[in-house]
């Protein structure tokens, strides 16, 4: 069972601030091991990589088998059924539409001094793509890393995902291929992240790093980091459903679930204005509960981090969810258009009861890269301006240069830096013969 919590008693303060700061991952100290891998992989390259995928994934690579050849990926995406190979291109032509309408607009300018002045926008030249391996690894999660990079216009695009014991998902590969992904290695854990960042003999470095994966992957993206740009950390999923009594406790129930089969760690939370209601997904939780295949994931993480709050009014509602910013807020009430717009920290809104976060995750369109534990207060999920970069322009026309020169010159003085001064001094000297 969850917690309970009614937001008007005197004890709800402080087991609310227990709720938010739930210490919901493991930090295992892989920092050092981590270190020493990327140093491995900077100073033996592919050999490292070889040895180290030997060790963890069980498989015996040589430099020309570390990369999946197209005839592999062309064998593996026959073994897709057709229902699947559809579902997955409805996807990515959904998250690629979608994604299309975030490329940003350059800019131009001339001011009243006739300074020409703006910015334009380009793509990353390369960007590599980190997918989990085994059990863990989602095609849906290829789409929503690969096809912001290649809207963006990045040019070539490396993925890198393990294959222990030789396992892979063929949904895996069929996904790099639908959404452009240009080469494909089997390496996954910390030396992956390096050799994508350092690069080696077979592997070309890139410029940005995305996607997810376990602790020694999340330490290398960190230390790499400055080398190379990276996406956020992700960690556990999250849910936050705010419902009234007019909906079907059991699709609720599957809301919460859906989030807390990710990982042990997960978090799921139903605020309602409707006691009666929330005791009814309590229950339905529980039934559904026994009967799901996962349930030994969803069971924990919805006993340990779960939580069901009662409150008076939707706009308390909203208050609280502003204080969770969680990654996924589902509004399941009669008006949900009219509370989105009271609430401001969210990665992602669902409205309305129509709309699990599962189509989200899918085939909504927006991204399923989202920002986790309460940084949705400061970032925002995944997108095509992850891949990309603003370059500023600025040009002076000597009347501009006269106009603007004598403040920087002013400040250059004020900052004892004789040559910035000099430098716009000769100009206006010249203006001024
Ligand atoms: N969209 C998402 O947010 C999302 C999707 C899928 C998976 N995940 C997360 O990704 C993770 C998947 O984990 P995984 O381990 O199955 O796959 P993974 O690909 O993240 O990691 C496998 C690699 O970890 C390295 N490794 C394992 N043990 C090691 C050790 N003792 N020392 C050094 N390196 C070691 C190995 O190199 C191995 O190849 C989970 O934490 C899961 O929650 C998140
Ligand atoms: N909900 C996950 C992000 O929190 C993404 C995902 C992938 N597949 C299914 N769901
Ligand atoms: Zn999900």
């Amino acid at each position: 069972m969850p917690v309970f919590l009614d937001a008007t008693a005197p004890e709800f303060e402080a087991a609310f601030n227990t709720l938010l700061n739930a210490k919901r991952e493991d930090s295992p100290d892989v920092d050092s091991v981590v270190a020493d891998i990327i140093a491995d992989v900077r100073a033996r390259g592919d050999q490292a990589v070889i040895d180290l995928t030997a060790k963890f994934d069980r498989i015996t690579l040589t430099p020309q088998t570390l990369r999946i050849t197209a005839d592999e990926i062309a064998a593996a995406v026959a073994q897709v059924s057709p229902e699947d190979r559809d579902a997955l291109e409805l996807a990515a032509a959904r998250i690629r539409a979608y994604h299309t309408r975030q490329l940003p607009d350059d800019a131009e300018w001339t001011d009243e001094t006739g300074a020409t002045l703006g910015w334009r926008w380009s793509a990353v030249s390369a960007a590599g793509l980190y997918v989990p391996g085994g059990l863990a690894s989602y095609p849906s999660s290829v789409l929503m890393n690969a096809i912001p990079a290649k809207v963006a216009g990045v040019q070539r695009l490396a993925m890198v995902v393990p294959t222990p014991d030789g396992i892979l998902n063929p949904l895996v590969l069929l996904a790099a291929h639908i959404s452009g992904v240009d080469e494909v290695y089997r390496i996954g854990g910390a030396q992956a992240v390096a050799a994508l960042a350092y690069g080696t003999d077979t592997i070309a470095p890139v410029d940005k790093i995305t996607g997810p994966g376990n602790a020694f992957v999340a330490a290398a993206k960190r230390r790499v980091f400055g080398k190379v740009g990276i996406d956020m950390i992700a960690g556990p999923s999250e849910i936050l459903i705010v419902a009234d009594g007019d909906n079907d406790p059991d699709w609720i129930a599957l809301d919460l679930l859906s989030q807390a089969e990710h990982d042990e760690s997960a978090q799921s939370i139903l605020i309602t204005t409707d006691e009666a209601f929330g005791k009814a997904v309590a229950d339905a939780v529980d039934k559904r509960l026994e009967s799901l295949q996962r349930a030994h994931i969803a069971g924990p993480s919805w006993r340990d981090y779960g939580a069901i709050i009662t409150v008076p009014d939707l706009d308390l509602a909203a208050k609280l969810t502003d204080r969770i910013a969680p990654e996924h807020l589902e509004l399941c009430v009669a008006d949900p258009h009219s509370l989105s717009a009271k609430i401001t920290h969210a990665g992602a809104i669902f409205l309305g009861q129509w709309t699990p976060e599962a189509i989200g995750d899918y085939v909504g369109g927006p991204n399923h890269v989202l920002p986790t534990a309460r940084s949705a207060r400061f970032s925002s999920g995944l997108s095509v301006l992850d891949f990309m970069k603003r370059t500023t322009l600025a040009h002076m026309t000597p009347a501009a240069l006269r106009a603007i020169g004598p403040a920087a010159e002013r400040l250059a003085r004020s900052e004892s830096l004789e040559a910035h001064g000099l430098s716009v001094t000769a100009r206006l000297r010249k203006l001024n013969d």
